[in-house]
């Protein structure tokens, strides 16, 4: 989907945000290397959305770095937003137009023109059945949903993908395909960072696993390694950032 790029694509030092009097991100860092996949846990209210809005650059810090491919995403958030994918929970497309309208009016807001072919190659890449395309999305679930919205993302050529709790709705098998989706795009050099409270999913997919609590990281997990985690570890690991 992406060129590899040298450097960490999502790079985050001691983020700062507050709310008028109140910070509601405490020096948090957090890493995102192109082909790798993060998992971020939190509690409601952790400070999980408010984080994915400094990566977007909605919200400015108060004090501390974020980059984004590189880029300050408060300075440049125009640019930045071009190298992202951001889907949301639920996904938002428009109702009335098939998936291939959708797509199209998306690319050409971004004034890009796919080759031809291109558009079908994306679907066939995130698994959206072809019957699919020209039906109008109304009818759609939310794992069609949001296959759309990744196609897109490979049309798009993002490089950076943020994906807020992708997997809460989702059956065992529509989360079984998404999470194949994520590794190829992992496979293919893209920077993945999944917001969720999923576990079973998240630990199935990420190479690591942050664990935010009061707006910074309590504690971080691995795939692999020393470190590394099991579902066992997750679960009471994320039943005690609850409680505390
Ligand atoms: N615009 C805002 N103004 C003031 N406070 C805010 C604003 N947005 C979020 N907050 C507060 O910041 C804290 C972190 O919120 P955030 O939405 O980032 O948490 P979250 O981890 O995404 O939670 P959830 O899992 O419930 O979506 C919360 O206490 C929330 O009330």
């Amino acid at each position: 989907m992406t060129t590899k790029r040298e450097g960490k694509a999502i790079q985050i030092e001691g983020l700062v945000v507050r709310y008028g009097e109140r910070q509601v991100i405490d020096h948090l860092s957090l890493e995102v290397g192109a082909g790798e996949v993060y998992g971020l846990l939190g509690g409601n209210g952790a400070g999980k959305s408010t984080t994915l809005q400094a990566i977007l650059g909605f919200v400015t810090p108060s004090a501390g770095r974020v980059r984004v491919v590189g880029l300050d995403p408060s300075a440049e958030p125009a640019v930045v937003r071009r190298a992202i994918a951001y889907i949301p929970e639920n996904v938002a497309l428009y109702d009335h137009l098939s998936a291939r309208e959708n797509v199209d009016y998306f690319l050409r807001l971004a004034r890009l023109r796919p080759e031809p072919g291109e558009m079908e190659a994306a679907f066939r890449a995130v698994g959206l059945a072809e019957e699919a395309w020209g039906r109008p999305v109304s009818g759609f679930s939310k794992g069609m949903r949001q296959k759309t919205a990744i196609a897109l993302a490979l049309l798009r050529r993002a490089s950076v993908l943020l994906l807020d709790e992708p997997t809460s709705g989702l059956d065992p098998g529509a989360t079984a395909d998404f999470n194949a989706l994520v590794s190829r795009l992992r496979g293919e050099g893209a920077a993945i960072l999944i917001v969720t409270h999923d576990l079973i999913g998240v630990a199935d997919i990420a190479d690591r696993v942050g664990f935010l609590e009061k707006g910074r990281i309590s504690d971080e997990m691995a795939a692999e390694g020393a470190d590394r985690f099991d579902l066992r570890a997750l679960h009471d690991r994320f039943a005690r950032a609850r409680a505390a």
